[in-house]
């Protein structure tokens, strides 16, 4: 199912053996994007057929766009497949920061226009206002999607899971159900609406996409064993979720 990644030529930092173990390495944005649909398109294929419906979670931001595009051309039911975000920021889902709108744009068209989708934005004024109804929604997702696609800021923050918001460390608890959570960053703009760690460990398959060596610099810190219990509470989000899935989240990185 996986593609051969390419040998990389730039300096990137070590990572420690877990994480390697878990690596792929591109030449570029657009072979790691080239690789990661075809993989994605061949899980959600089989979970099709098996189950009979198909799962996808996927992140905002730029990162995903390529990505978004290769996959929405896959030869698969998209009407048996339900897409939602792992966040979302608390915009119209018209405006330039909405992650619907990039998703919409990049990833519902063509075949993949026939995916149900599920937006996490209501027409609530805040997040915490849409809570309840679109975690209901969202219910069987939120307990285990097949297949969640991640990115992560230069802050170590994923989903929208952001070391400086208020209730960080609640959003964290691996012991928590499997939720939607209001995250209002500081350093960041626009309340946001977000899966938590306990519903991102869910997923049956999980991957991160990133790209530079400053993203890998973070990584590189973020998955020693031993790191998650040597961190302030709620530093490096992206460290939660690595050391709770036990690195079971593949990571897709290109220079
Ligand atoms: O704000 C967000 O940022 C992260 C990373 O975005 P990128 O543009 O650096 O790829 C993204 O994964 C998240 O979904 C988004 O809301």
């Amino acid at each position: 199912m996986k593609s051969s990644p390419t040998a990389v030529a730039s300096p990137a930092p070590a990572l420690d053996q877990g994480a390697v173990a878990a690596l792929r390495e591109y030449p570029g944005a657009d072979a790691a994007a080239a690789a990661l649909a075809a993989e994605v398109a061949a899980r959600l294929g089989a979970a099709l057929a098996s189950a009979g419906t198909a799962s996808l979670v996927v992140s905002g931001g730029r990162s995903p766009i390529a990505f978004f595009h290769t996959l929405s051309a896959a030869p698969l039911d998209w009407a048996r497949v339900t897409v939602t975000l792992a966040d979302e920021r608390w915009v119209d889902p018209g405006a330039e920061a909405s992650n619907e709108r990039v998703l919409r744009e990049h990833l519902l068209r063509g075949p993949g226009a026939a995916a149900r989708l599920l937006p996490l934005k209501s027409a609530t004024a805040t997040p915490e206002a849409a809570l309840a109804e679109r975690s209901t929604a969202l219910a069987e997702v939120l307990r285990g999607a097949d297949v969640l696609v991640l990115g992560m800021g230069h802050d170590g923050h994923t989903a929208s899971l952001f070391p400086d918001a208020d209730g960080i460390e609640a959003a964290l608890d691996p012991r928590a159900a499997p939720a939607l959570v209001a995250m209002h960053p500081t350093l960041a703009p626009h309340a946001r609406i977000s899966m938590n760690l306990a519903a991102l460990v869910a997923a049956r398959h999980a991957v991160l996409l990133l790209g530079g060596a400053t993203k890998r610099e973070v990584l590189a810190r973020a998955c020693p064993p031993g790191t998650l219990a040597a961190l302030p509470p709620g530093a490096l989000p992206i460290a939660a979720v690595w050391h709770h899935r036990r690195g079971a989240l593949d990571i897709v990185w290109s220079n």
